[in-house]
């Protein structure tokens, strides 16, 4: 949008009383002075707005919500409201470091950036599916009191030449204006280097696009999430651009029993033999175990009791190793 539209389309924000549209050009033509060089005069803005909204903020009686992304961006991201913080998720020692230095860098962002220097805002997170990486996206975006962006690379990824990397522009340029956790799930999608055998031509320039607008955000406060089951896929220069990787792991045996206790409610569970339920969860993924102990609270509740034994979860545990059996006989099938 040139100055001049979005002069006139401030204009129109404020005569139709959207306070929220206003601020999100304002941001917008920040970002444009951003992608200029015109760093000190994007930084301006950007407070500029944020004193404007904390203003807003303390005469509001009531939470605002988050409002919807709108036009093309609205088939693009998908808005979650976080219910969730960090505690929720039982997370490895090494993924909790990484995030607690993510949360201090960005809470205390003003202060790094008065000394020159970007707070961590380019994670990776990295692991077997159901291993809570998108769980986490939306407790680190509880943690920050942002809203998380899903972005949905079926609407992203197209076959028309050139309309990703449009796409891809429109979503970087909603996070240069408006601070959010943006989680680009599956992102071996993007970021494979030998994806889209059909059209490689296409996705380097997807790829090119990426690692520009990764550059690009240094000026926003943004967290910039990509979520995969397959690191190996990625592009190397793609996995240097990172500030952070995490790596999620299957669950330890003090995970699995975290998980379990953490589903139980409002069974009590006096004479758990925990050896025994860990066993019977071993290869079992974080999302398949909460699945089983929920089915086994479930039972529990139909029968009418109000405790659970080690074999009602030992029982809901097999069950799910059962089902992964034949979901991966059914691949071999296929594959
Ligand atoms: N580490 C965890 N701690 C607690 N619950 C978990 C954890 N991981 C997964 N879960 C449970 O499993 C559900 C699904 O997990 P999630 O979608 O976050 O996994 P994922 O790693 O993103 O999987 P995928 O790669 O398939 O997208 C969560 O909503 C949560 O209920």
């Amino acid at each position: 949008m040139s100055n001049a539209k979005q002069i006139l389309a401030m204009l129109r924000s404020q005569a139709e009383g959207d306070e929220e549209q206003f601020f999100s050009i304002a941001l917008q033509v920040a970002a444009g002075e951003a992608r200029q060089g015109h760093r000190a005069t994007a930084e301006e803005i950007r407070a500029a707005v944020d004193a404007a909204r904390s203003q807003r903020g303390t005469r509001a009686s009531v939470p605002i919500a988050f409002s919807r992304p709108r036009g093309d961006l609205d088939n693009l991201l998908d808005l979650r409201e976080p219910q969730i913080r960090l505690a929720d998720a039982v997370l490895n020692r090494s993924v909790k470091d990484h995030l607690e230095t993510v949360v201090v860098q960005q809470r205390r962002r003003d202060w790094l950036r008065e000394h020159g220097k970007t707070p961590s805002r380019r994670l990776l997170f990295a692991g077997p599916p159901g291993s809570g990486k998108t769980m986490t996206a939306e407790a680190l975006a509880g943690e920050l009191h942002l809203p998380l962006f899903v972005i949905r690379l079926e609407s992203l990824i197209t076959r028309f030449m050139g309309e990703t990397a449009a796409k891809l522009r429109l979503v970087f340029d909603e996070a240069q204006k408006r601070r959010g956790v943006y989680l680009f799930d599956e992102f071996d999608a993007v970021g494979s280097n030998r994806l889209a055998t059909n059209d490689v031509a296409e996705m380097r320039r997807v790829l090119n696009s990426f690692l520009q607008f990764m550059e690009e955000t240094s000026a926003t406060d943004s967290v910039l999430v990509a979520a995969t089951n397959h690191p190996s896929l990625l592009d190397r220069a793609l996995l240097r651009r990172f500030d952070e990787v995490l790596q999620f792991e299957m669950p330890s045996a003090d995970e699995v029993r975290a998980i379990i206790k953490a589903h139980l409610s409002p069974m009590k569970y006096p004479k758990i033999n925990w050896k025994t339920v860990v066993a019977a969860a071993a290869c079992l993924s974080q999302a398949e175990i909460v699945h089983a102990a929920e089915e086994a609270v479930k039972a529990a509740i139909l029968s009418e009791r109000n405790q659970i034994s080690t074999a009602d979860l030992t029982r809901e545990l097999r069950k799910r190793q059962a089902m992964r059996t034949v979901f991966s006989e059914e691949q071999g099938h296929i594959g």
